[in-house]
C-alpha cells in the first residue's frame, strides 16, 4: 500500500493561460493505492459526494488506466472540487506519484505529468497540464506541447474560494477564440515580466505580470463578487490579483507580511456581495510526495 499527497494549484496566473501554474503549500489531496485486479475508487473528504467513484470518470481512475496500474484507490479530498484550485488535478497528481511507486514504474516527471493530464481531459474536455505539472513538480511551472519545467520560487500568496462552484469545462467555453495583435503584445509583455519576477522572487513583477485582458475578463464575468474582492485586495496591498484557474477562486500575490490583511479583504469583498468565502494564506510550495508505504 502506498499513500501520496499532492497540493492544490493555481493555473494561468492571468497571462499564462494553459501554460503557467503554481503549487500552493496547502491544501492538498491524499491518495492511497493498493494493487488490485481492477481499479476501484472510494471517495472521502471535502465535496467528495459530488465526485464520481466510477474509475472512468474520476481523474485518479483515468491515471491508473493510463499507467496500466490497476489499484484499489482511496481519495481523501482536501481540495474542494469545482474550485479553480486544481482539485481534479491534485487527485490525478497524487495517484500518478503513488502508482509509480506502487508498481515501481520509475517514470520520469514528464511522463507522470502527461498521464495525470489525461485525467483532466475527462473532466474539462482538454488535457491541459497547467495544474498537474505544479502539483507533481512543485514551484512555478511552464507547460508547452514540447515539455514542462519548474522554477523554484519563494512567493507569498492568498487564495480565496467563494462558496460557489465553477465548472472548468463551462469556463473554457467562454474563452475568446481570437485576439488582436495589441492584446497579444500586451500578454507577451506580461508573461515575460511574470517569469522574470518568479526567478527574482519579486511579488511586484509577478503581480504586474498577471495582467491580461482577453481570457481573464471573460472568466471574471462568471464570478459574482470578483470585482469587489479584487479591489479590496489591491487596496490591502496585493501586488496582483487574478482569477485562479477557471474560477471561482481568486488568487492574490503579495509581500508575506500582507497576507492576513489581504485574506480579510478578499473575504470581505465577497461578503459585501452576500457571498461567503474562505481564504487560504499560503505560498508557492512543493510538489507531490510519498507520505507512507
Ligand atoms: N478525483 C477528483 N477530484 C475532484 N474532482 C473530480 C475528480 N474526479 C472527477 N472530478 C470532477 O471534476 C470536476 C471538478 O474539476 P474542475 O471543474 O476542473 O474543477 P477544479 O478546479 O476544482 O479542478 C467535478 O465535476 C468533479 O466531479
Ligand atoms: N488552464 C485551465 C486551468 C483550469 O484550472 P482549474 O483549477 O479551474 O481546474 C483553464 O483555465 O481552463
Amino acid at each position: 500500500m502506498v499513500t501520496a499527497w499532492a497540493p492544490a494549484t493555481s493555473a494561468n496566473l492571468g497571462s499564462g493561460f494553459d501554460t503557467f501554474g503554481v503549487a500552493l503549500d496547502r491544501p492538498g489531496d491524499v491518495v492511497t493505492v493498493e494493487r488490485a485486479e481492477e481499479t476501484t475508487i472510494e471517495m472521502r473528504g471535502l465535496g467528495s459526494e459530488f465526485i464520481p467513484e466510477d474509475p472512468a470518470k474520476n481523474t485518479a481512475g483515468v491515471v491508473a488506466a493510463e499507467l496500466d496500474a490497476p489499484a484499489r484507490i482511496t481519495i481523501d479530498k482536501g481540495v474542494r472540487p469545482s474550485s479553480g484550485l486544481g482539485s481534479s488535478a491534485a487527485s490525478a497528481a497524487a495517484a500518478a506519484v503513488a502508482l509509480d511507486d506502487l508498481y515501481d514504474l520509475g517514470l520520469d516527471d514528464e511522463t507522470l505529468v502527461r498521464a495525470a493530464a489525461e485525467g483532466e481531459a475527462v473532466v474539462s474536455g482538454d488535457a491541459h497540464a497547467d495544474n498537474v505539472a505544479p502539483s507533481i513538480l512543485g514551484g512555478f511551472t511552464i507547460v508547452r506541447e514540447d515539455g514542462v519545467f519548474s522554477v523554484d520560487t519563494d512567493l507569498a500568496l492568498v487564495a480565496c474560494l467563494p462558496d460557489r462552484v465553477g465548472s472548468t469545462r463551462e469556463a473554457r467555453d467562454v474563452v475568446p477564440q481570437e485576439t488582436t495583435l495589441d492584446e497579444l503584445v500586451h500578454t507577451v509583455g506580461s508573461a515575460a515580466t511574470l517569469v522574470a519576477g518568479m526567478y527574482e522572487n519579486d511579488p511586484v513583477r509577478v503581480g504586474r505580470g498577471m495582467d491580461e485582458r482577453v481570457v481573464t475578463p471573460a472568466r471574471a464575468a462568471l464570478i459574482d463578487g470578483y470585482d469587489a474582492a479584487r479591489e479590496a485586495a489591491l487596496d490591502a496591498g496585493a501586488t496582483g490579483v487574478t482569477v485562479s484557474g477557471a474560477g471561482p477562486s481568486v488568487l492574490a500575490v503579495c509581500y508575506p507580511g500582507r497576507r492576513r490583511d489581504i485574506a480579510a479583504a478578499l473575504t470581505s469583498g465577497f461578503d459585501a456581495e452576500g457571498i461567503d468565502a474562505r481564504a487560504f494564506q499560503t505560498r508557492v510550495g512543493d510538489g507531490a510526495y510519498i507520505l507512507d508505504r
